[in-house]
């Protein structure tokens, strides 16, 4: 991707002139028809631009959450192909309450009965807490403010939130009006809320909300002239704030010209301490996130948007992410997203539209690695936090976090590690591994990990799909465990166990070899040793090279696990043994390498 820093002049806040310069990025001689249509869009640099050589926001941190409003219910519903019932909307609205949400957009009242009956259904049933503002949306015609304002009687308190076009095309195709023609309808729309507002005060605390609507196409003096201009209508201080509102209606140029916008806003708007700088930014090029903390960052004080990006055509700025990626930076988003399935299945159910399976922090895929290097360093990185915190004699769940491909414990968002790793193709020892160990409880040593990965890789390779967390289990039992093996060369019956005074133990076994019975003993060292001479007097000749055992499950119904690992005429095969007496595990392990060999 080539920069020109020069493309356009740099040295005023208001519109260029329209280029008559081709844009195109093509430069093959015979472009082909599509590379031709990209002539037809003009680069944002070319229509807008912002001086603000000295901005401040890169060097800055977001060091406390924004004020939250939550616009579900209005400019996500608007947006559903079905609007939601009174039942969504009231599961909706009890959602946004419970998750810690203070504003709520709950609708444009004046559009629709629907939305006026919800309004009223709300303040006539007493379903806002007290400390929480319902937000209705209103254009700037007297009518349906007049409207709005009916729909708000009995609440405590409220925001009326009016709005008109300021963008420079729909001055042009909508309004037919110069910049004087829409400031009078901004203002005009100001006086009236005044006016109307007079009949509900002093029993409801009205404030008030003010967008220059489509505020990315608007250039950026005229914004401050008719924001200015509803200031001085409404005439808001320290105390009674006036929200000025800068919408990324269309989401027309990159986060960082966004950025630059609202910190030139924040430093022009006079009376700056009697308004709340809010941004309301929609995802059209896929950064509304980023506009939206680089804006705060700019100096915006609140921020509008929906859970998981619902809103129009692309959505509005997703209020989840920007909550948790405030979370995995150490900073109370002042927003509780401990139950994030329960928060999904809500939103899912009320805007009936799917949550993406990679939707950040949400989706059901995005604490789960398939491939196996993934699988390795997210193993041993939960490994590495137990031990923390185990030496620092603390709660895994106080230690700080550290987990490679994590960037959050999916535990403190309500989800297990059950999906953290899954298994196909792409995976390795370490997630095959994880899963038999979380799963059933067996810690393989490492180099039968290995082993046993080869044979799930086979079968993940023959089947091509992902292999659940019990075949996996199952195809270990098929592998390795002597009642379940498809090869029974060697199978152990009766058997029993003595120590001498000198140390020695000798066993006596019951065993049938490929389909005969015999008795077999011998001594050695210890139980291991004792069996594997033992085998030897029957012409099976087995070197151990390495044991591991531990305990299966705790209580009286413990089962230990011995896994052997043996070089079996010149082959070098693991084995595993299961059983509530080691010695007996021990020896199942090595008939279960016999089996395999
Ligand atoms: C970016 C946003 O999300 S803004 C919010 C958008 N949300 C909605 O529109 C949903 C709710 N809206 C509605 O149900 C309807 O539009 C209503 C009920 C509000 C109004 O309905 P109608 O008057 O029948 O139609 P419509 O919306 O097409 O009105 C357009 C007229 O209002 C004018 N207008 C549009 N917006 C505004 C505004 N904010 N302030 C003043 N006038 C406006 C237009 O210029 C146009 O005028 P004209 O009729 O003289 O050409
Ligand atoms: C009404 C305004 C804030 C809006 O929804 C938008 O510009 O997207």
């Amino acid at each position: 991707m080539a920069v020109n820093e020069h493309a356009a002049p740099v040295g005023s806040t208001s519109q260029s002139a329209t280029s008559s310069q081709s844009n195109s990025g093509s430069t093959c001689e015979n472009p082909s028809d599509f590379a031709r249509k990209a002539r037809r869009y003009q680069p944002y640099h070319q229509q807008f631009r912002v001086n603000l050589p000295d901005r401040q926001w890169p060097d800055r941190y977001i060091e406390t959450a924004p004020a939250w409003c939550a616009v579900d219910l209005r400019d996500g519903n608007q947006a559903l192909i079905d609007p939601m019932t009174t039942e969504r909307k009231k599961r909706m609205f009890q959602l946004l309450v419970d998750m810690g949400y203070k504003e709520i957009e709950v609708g444009f009242p004046a559009a629709s009965q629907t939305d006026y009956d919800f309004v009223r259904s709300l303040i006539e049933e007493d379903l806002i807490p007290d400390d929480v503002s319902i937000q209705v949306l209103v254009q700037c015609r007297e009518h349906l403010i007049e409207r709005t304002f009916q729909s708000l009687r009995g609440a405590k308190q409220a925001i009326v939130h009016f709005y008109n076009s300021t963008s420079t095309l729909q001055r042009e195709v909508v309004f037919g009006l110069d910049k004087d023609g829409i400031t009078d309808i901004a203002t005009q729309g100001a006086r009236l809320c005044l006016k109307y507002a007079a009949d509900l005060t002093p029993e409801t605390a009205i404030r008030y909300e003010y967008s220059p609507e489509s505020y990315s196409g608007t250039e950026l003096e005229y914004a401050l002239e008719v924001c200015s201009a509803v200031a001085e209508v409404i005439k808001p201080t320290p105390e009674w704030p006036l929200i000025i509102n800068l919408p990324a209606t269309v989401e027309m140029a990159g986060p960082n010209v966004y950025a630059d916008s609202i910190e030139w806003m924040h430093r022009h708007l006079p009376n700056r301490e009697s308004l709340v700088l809010s941004v309301h930014p929609h995802n059209d090029r896929g950064c509304a996130v980023a506009a939206t903390e680089l804006a705060v960052q700019a100096g915006a004080d609140r921020v509008e948007g929906c859970l998981f990006g619902n809103g129009e055509r692309t959505g509005n700025v997703c209020l989840v992410t920007l909550g948790l990626n405030l979370f995995s930076q150490g900073i109370d988003p002042g927003i509780d997203f401990s139950d994030i399935d329960e928060i999904k299945r809500t939103v899912e159910h009320c805007n009936q539209l799917p949550v993406h399976e990679r939707h950040p922090y949400a989706g059901d895929l995005v604490y789960t690695a398939f491939s196996g290097s993934h699988q390795d360093a997210i193993k041993k990185g939960l490994e590495h936090l137990e031990r923390k915190a185990a030496d620092a004699g603390q709660p895994v769940d106080d230690t700080t976090w550290a987990v490679p491909y994590l960037p959050v414990d999916p535990r403190d968002l309500g989800r297990s590690y059950e999906a953290v790793i899954r298994v196909n193709s792409q995976s390795g020892k370490g997630g095959v591994a994880y899963v038999l160990k979380t799963e059933y409880g067996f810690d393989l040593p490492r180099r039968m990990q290995l082993e046993f990965s080869h044979v799930i890789q086979q079968h993940t390779d023959a089947v091509g799909t992902e292999v659940s967390a019990e075949a996996i289990h199952d195809i270990f039992r098929t592998e390795y465990h002597p009642d379940y093996q498809r090869q029974q060369r060697l199978v152990i019956g009766a058997q029993s166990a003595s120590s001498n005074r000198d140390g020695t133990v000798v066993v006596d076994v019951d065993v049938t070899v490929n389909g005969k019975e015999q008795k077999i003993s011998g001594s050695g060292n210890g139980p291991l040793s004792a069996f594997v001479d033992a085998l030897t007097g029957i012409g099976i000749n087995i070197d151990v090279r390495d044991y591991t055992e531990h305990a299966l499950s705790a209580g009286h119904t413990a089962q230990a696990a011995a896994y052997v690992e043996c070089a079996i005429d010149g082959q070098t095969v693991w084995g595993a043994g299961v059983h509530p007496d080691i010695v007996r595990a021990t020896m199942r392990a090595v008939a279960s390498a016999l089996n395999r060999a």
